[in-house]
Protein backbone atom coordinates (compact mmCIF):
# COMPACT_ATOMS: atom_id res chain seq x y z
CA UNK A 1 0.00 0.00 0.00
CA UNK A 2 1.40 3.65 -0.94
CA UNK A 3 0.54 6.57 0.54
CA UNK A 4 0.62 9.57 -1.46
CA UNK A 5 0.53 13.71 -0.23
CA UNK A 6 -1.67 16.02 -2.20
CA UNK A 7 -1.30 19.90 -1.87
CA UNK A 8 -3.53 19.58 1.32
CA UNK A 9 -1.46 17.78 3.59
CA UNK A 10 -4.37 16.25 5.93
CA UNK A 11 -5.77 15.05 2.71
CA UNK A 12 -3.72 11.41 1.70
CA UNK A 13 -4.36 9.74 -1.88
CA UNK A 14 -3.91 5.47 -0.56
CA UNK A 15 -3.00 3.08 -3.36
CA UNK A 16 -3.41 -0.55 -2.33
CA UNK A 17 -1.48 -3.35 -3.76
CA UNK A 18 -3.08 -5.18 -6.64
CA UNK A 19 -2.86 -8.66 -7.41
CA UNK A 20 -3.78 -9.06 -11.00
CA UNK A 21 -4.31 -13.20 -12.54
CA UNK A 22 -5.76 -14.64 -14.80
CA UNK A 23 -8.96 -14.45 -12.79
CA UNK A 24 -8.90 -10.92 -12.46
CA UNK A 25 -8.06 -9.14 -9.37
CA UNK A 26 -7.82 -9.13 -5.65
CA UNK A 27 -6.98 -6.23 -3.53
CA UNK A 28 -7.16 -5.38 0.46
CA UNK A 29 -9.45 -2.48 0.22
CA UNK A 30 -9.15 -1.26 3.64
CA UNK A 31 -6.40 -3.37 6.45
CA UNK A 32 -6.54 -1.03 10.04
CA UNK A 33 -3.06 -2.29 10.71
CA UNK A 34 -1.40 -1.29 7.08
CA UNK A 35 -3.26 1.71 6.72
CA UNK A 36 -1.98 3.22 10.50
CA UNK A 37 1.42 1.98 9.48
CA UNK A 38 1.62 3.54 5.83
CA UNK A 39 -0.62 7.06 7.32
CA UNK A 40 0.68 7.49 11.19
CA UNK A 41 -3.77 7.37 11.28
CA UNK A 42 -5.67 4.91 14.04
CA UNK A 43 -9.31 5.35 12.53
CA UNK A 44 -12.36 3.73 13.63
CA UNK A 45 -14.91 3.52 10.94
CA UNK A 46 -18.62 2.88 11.78
CA UNK A 47 -20.46 3.61 8.59
CA UNK A 48 -19.78 1.98 4.95
CA UNK A 49 -21.91 4.13 2.16
CA UNK A 50 -22.46 3.22 -1.50
CA UNK A 51 -24.36 5.31 -4.04
CA UNK A 52 -24.38 4.92 -8.23
CA UNK A 53 -24.80 8.26 -10.40
CA UNK A 54 -25.08 9.06 -13.97
CA UNK A 55 -22.17 10.96 -16.15
CA UNK A 56 -22.30 14.65 -15.11
CA UNK A 57 -23.93 14.45 -11.66
CA UNK A 58 -22.14 16.03 -8.89
CA UNK A 59 -22.77 15.70 -5.27
CA UNK A 60 -21.16 18.17 -2.74
CA UNK A 61 -20.24 20.00 -1.35
CA UNK A 62 -21.32 18.11 1.80
CA UNK A 63 -20.01 18.28 5.74
CA UNK A 64 -21.32 17.68 8.86
CA UNK A 65 -21.05 20.65 11.64
CA UNK A 66 -21.52 17.92 14.68
CA UNK A 67 -20.53 14.31 14.46
CA UNK A 68 -17.59 15.22 11.44
CA UNK A 69 -16.76 12.41 9.28
CA UNK A 70 -13.43 11.29 8.23
CA UNK A 71 -14.21 9.92 4.99
CA UNK A 72 -12.30 7.36 3.00
CA UNK A 73 -13.28 6.92 -0.54
CA UNK A 74 -12.96 5.14 -3.69
CA UNK A 75 -14.51 4.01 -7.13
CA UNK A 76 -15.38 0.66 -7.86
CA UNK A 77 -16.98 1.17 -11.55
CA UNK A 78 -16.38 4.04 -13.47
CA UNK A 79 -14.37 7.48 -12.92
CA UNK A 80 -15.26 10.22 -10.71
CA UNK A 81 -13.28 13.30 -9.63
CA UNK A 82 -13.20 14.25 -6.18
CA UNK A 83 -12.76 17.16 -4.41
CA UNK A 84 -12.01 18.01 -0.68
CA UNK A 85 -11.83 21.10 0.44
CA UNK A 86 -10.70 22.77 4.14
CA UNK A 87 -13.12 24.62 6.20
CA UNK A 88 -11.03 24.41 9.51
CA UNK A 89 -10.55 28.52 9.78
CA UNK A 90 -7.93 27.82 11.93
CA UNK A 91 -5.60 25.87 9.09
CA UNK A 92 -2.95 27.79 7.49
CA UNK A 93 -5.16 25.93 4.33
CA UNK A 94 -8.43 26.91 5.24
CA UNK A 95 -10.64 27.53 1.88
CA UNK A 96 -8.17 25.51 -0.19
CA UNK A 97 -9.17 22.66 -2.56
CA UNK A 98 -7.47 19.44 -3.50
CA UNK A 99 -8.81 17.56 -6.38
CA UNK A 100 -8.20 13.90 -7.35
CA UNK A 101 -8.97 11.36 -10.27
CA UNK A 102 -10.27 8.12 -8.36
CA UNK A 103 -11.26 5.45 -10.90
CA UNK A 104 -12.23 1.29 -11.30
CA UNK A 105 -8.63 1.49 -12.99
CA UNK A 106 -6.88 3.28 -10.97
CA UNK A 107 -8.21 1.99 -7.72
CA UNK A 108 -7.05 5.28 -5.51
CA UNK A 109 -8.69 6.29 -2.57
CA UNK A 110 -8.92 9.79 -0.88
CA UNK A 111 -8.47 10.01 3.14
CA UNK A 112 -10.37 13.43 3.99
CA UNK A 113 -10.15 13.82 7.47
CA UNK A 114 -12.82 15.67 9.53
CA UNK A 115 -12.89 19.19 9.25
CA UNK A 116 -13.19 18.67 5.23
CA UNK A 117 -15.95 19.08 3.09
CA UNK A 118 -16.34 16.74 0.51
CA UNK A 119 -17.73 16.54 -3.32
CA UNK A 120 -17.41 14.44 -6.51
CA UNK A 121 -18.49 15.00 -10.25
CA UNK A 122 -18.85 11.52 -12.38
CA UNK A 123 -16.69 11.83 -15.80
CA UNK A 124 -17.63 8.22 -16.73
CA UNK A 125 -21.30 7.39 -18.07
CA UNK A 126 -21.99 6.30 -14.77
CA UNK A 127 -20.17 5.60 -11.57
CA UNK A 128 -20.34 3.72 -8.25
CA UNK A 129 -18.67 5.18 -5.53
CA UNK A 130 -17.83 3.70 -2.34
CA UNK A 131 -17.03 4.83 1.25
CA UNK A 132 -16.32 4.44 4.93
CA UNK A 133 -16.97 7.23 7.70
CA UNK A 134 -15.71 7.90 11.32
CA UNK A 135 -18.76 8.93 12.64
CA UNK A 136 -22.54 8.16 11.88
CA UNK A 137 -24.75 9.97 9.26
CA UNK A 138 -26.76 12.54 11.34
CA UNK A 139 -29.04 14.86 9.45
CA UNK A 140 -29.41 17.61 11.28
CA UNK A 141 -25.52 18.59 11.49
CA UNK A 142 -25.48 17.86 7.60
CA UNK A 143 -24.43 21.16 5.46
CA UNK A 144 -23.64 21.92 1.58
CA UNK A 145 -21.18 24.64 -0.10
CA UNK A 146 -22.06 25.58 -2.98
CA UNK A 147 -20.18 23.51 -5.40
CA UNK A 148 -19.64 26.64 -7.83
CA UNK A 149 -19.12 28.83 -4.94
CA UNK A 150 -16.64 31.63 -6.85
CA UNK A 151 -14.27 32.32 -3.73
CA UNK A 152 -13.65 28.10 -3.54
CA UNK A 153 -12.99 28.66 -7.57
CA UNK A 154 -12.82 24.92 -7.75
CA UNK A 155 -12.02 23.76 -11.57
CA UNK A 156 -14.74 20.68 -11.90
CA UNK A 157 -13.23 19.84 -15.25
CA UNK A 158 -16.64 19.86 -16.59
CA UNK A 159 -17.67 20.45 -19.98
CA UNK A 160 -21.41 20.74 -19.25
CA UNK A 161 -23.63 21.86 -16.29
CA UNK A 162 -23.62 18.79 -13.55
CA UNK A 163 -26.97 17.38 -12.08
CA UNK A 164 -27.20 18.52 -8.81
CA UNK A 165 -29.65 17.44 -5.87
CA UNK A 166 -32.24 19.91 -4.35
CA UNK A 167 -30.25 20.10 -1.62
CA UNK A 168 -27.09 21.04 -3.36
CA UNK A 169 -28.35 23.50 -5.12
CA UNK A 170 -29.60 25.42 -2.18
CA UNK A 171 -25.60 25.36 -0.75
CA UNK A 172 -24.36 27.80 0.92
CA UNK A 173 -20.91 29.53 0.13
CA UNK A 174 -18.35 29.56 1.99
CA UNK A 175 -18.41 33.05 3.63
CA UNK A 176 -22.31 32.58 4.57
CA UNK A 177 -21.54 28.10 6.06
CA UNK A 178 -21.33 26.89 9.24
CA UNK A 179 -17.59 26.14 9.42
CA UNK A 180 -15.36 24.12 11.65
CA UNK A 181 -13.45 26.65 14.31
C1 LIG B 1 -25.31 10.42 3.34
C2 LIG B 1 -26.50 9.55 3.80
C3 LIG B 1 -27.72 9.68 3.19
N1 LIG B 1 -28.77 8.93 3.61
C4 LIG B 1 -30.08 9.08 2.92
C5 LIG B 1 -30.66 10.47 3.02
C6 LIG B 1 -31.35 10.67 1.69
O1 LIG B 1 -32.69 10.23 1.75
C7 LIG B 1 -30.60 9.76 0.72
C8 LIG B 1 -29.65 10.52 -0.21
O2 LIG B 1 -28.84 11.37 0.61
P1 LIG B 1 -27.96 12.51 0.00
O3 LIG B 1 -28.70 13.20 -1.08
O4 LIG B 1 -27.46 13.34 1.13
O5 LIG B 1 -26.76 11.67 -0.63
P2 LIG B 1 -25.39 12.22 -1.23
O6 LIG B 1 -25.65 13.49 -1.97
O7 LIG B 1 -24.75 11.11 -1.94
O8 LIG B 1 -24.56 12.57 0.07
C9 LIG B 1 -23.23 12.18 0.20
O9 LIG B 1 -22.45 13.01 -0.66
C10 LIG B 1 -21.04 12.83 -0.59
C11 LIG B 1 -20.40 13.85 -1.48
C12 LIG B 1 -20.52 12.81 0.79
O10 LIG B 1 -19.44 13.32 1.09
C13 LIG B 1 -21.33 12.06 1.78
O11 LIG B 1 -20.89 12.29 3.11
C14 LIG B 1 -22.78 12.35 1.66
O12 LIG B 1 -23.05 13.67 2.09
O13 LIG B 1 -29.87 8.84 1.53
C15 LIG B 1 -28.63 8.01 4.63
O14 LIG B 1 -29.60 7.31 5.02
N2 LIG B 1 -27.41 7.86 5.23
C16 LIG B 1 -26.33 8.60 4.85
O15 LIG B 1 -25.21 8.43 5.41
Amino acid sequence: MNVIATELPDVLIIEPKVFGDERGFFYESFNAREFEKASGLQLQFVQDNHSRSQKGVLRGLHYQVEHAQGKLVRVTAGEVLDVAVDIRRSSPHFGKWTSVRLSAQNNRQLWIPPGFAHGFVVLSDSAEFLYKTTDYYTPSAERCIRWDDPELNIDWQLTATPTLSAKDQNGKTLKEADLFP
